[in-house]
């Protein structure tokens, strides 16, 4: 059900799918499940974004501490391609990248913990992401990094330029970033 990745924390989910005859039915997150695997989350909000075309990126992103955020993503309609980032300052995968297709079909969550950058293309039209976070927004601690910074060579899955924001835009690249995390408790 829970399965570690290449970075320390970032973990995958892969809830149990339930299926019968009217459908499927599936604890897609759980307070016992997590704690017993050693998650511990107070999330305090949930987020629901729908992105109509195929090629929308949205990301890198975060909110610097003390608003800093853990994510728990999933998409619930489509597919992405989901991206996660370590910036924790000293970390010993520093600037490591970490991707993974999350969709309806695979029901394939991603544990972002506090520290990482955070950001996903869509690949199908129409699609939404859902996830929850343990810290509420902040305008004032959000943050971007440029999803394309060639020091990071993120390979998105991408056919053209993608669909940004104008704050995604102009995000800066890492080289002239001030790394919040260091002050992270
Ligand atoms: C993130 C967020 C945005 N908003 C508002 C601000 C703005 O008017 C509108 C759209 O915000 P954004 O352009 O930041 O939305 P978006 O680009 O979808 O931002 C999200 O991207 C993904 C990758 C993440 O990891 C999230 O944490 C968040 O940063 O919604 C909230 O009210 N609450 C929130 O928690």
């Amino acid at each position: 059900m829970f399965e570690p990745t290449d970075i320390p924390d970032l973990t995958i989910f892969r809830p149990k799918r339930h299926g019968d005859a009217r459908g499927f039915f599936s604890e897609v997150w759980s307070r016992a499940a997590f704690e017993a695997a050693g998650l511990a989350f107070d999330w305090v909000q949930d987020n629901h974004s729908r992105s109509a075309e195929a090629g929308t990126l949205r990301g890198l992103h975060y909110q610097a501490p003390p608003m800093a955020q853990a994510k728990l993503v999933r998409c619930t309609a489509g597919r992405i391609w989901d991206v996660a980032v370590d910036v924790r300052p000293g970390s010993p995968t520093h600037g490591r990248h970490f991707g993974i297709e999350l969709s309806a079909e695979n029901w394939a969550q991603l544990l972002v913990p506090r520290g990482f950058l955070h950001g996903f293309v869509t690949l199908t039209p129409d699609a939404e992401v859902q996830y929850k976070v343990d810290a509420p927004y902040s305008p004032e601690h959000d943050g971007a990094v440029a999803w394309d910074d060639p020091a990071l060579a993120i390979p998105w899955p991408l056919d053209g330029a993608p669909v940004l924001s104008a704050k995604d835009a102009a995000a800066p690249k890492l080289a002239d970033w001030s790394n919040p995390f260091g002050d992270m408790p």
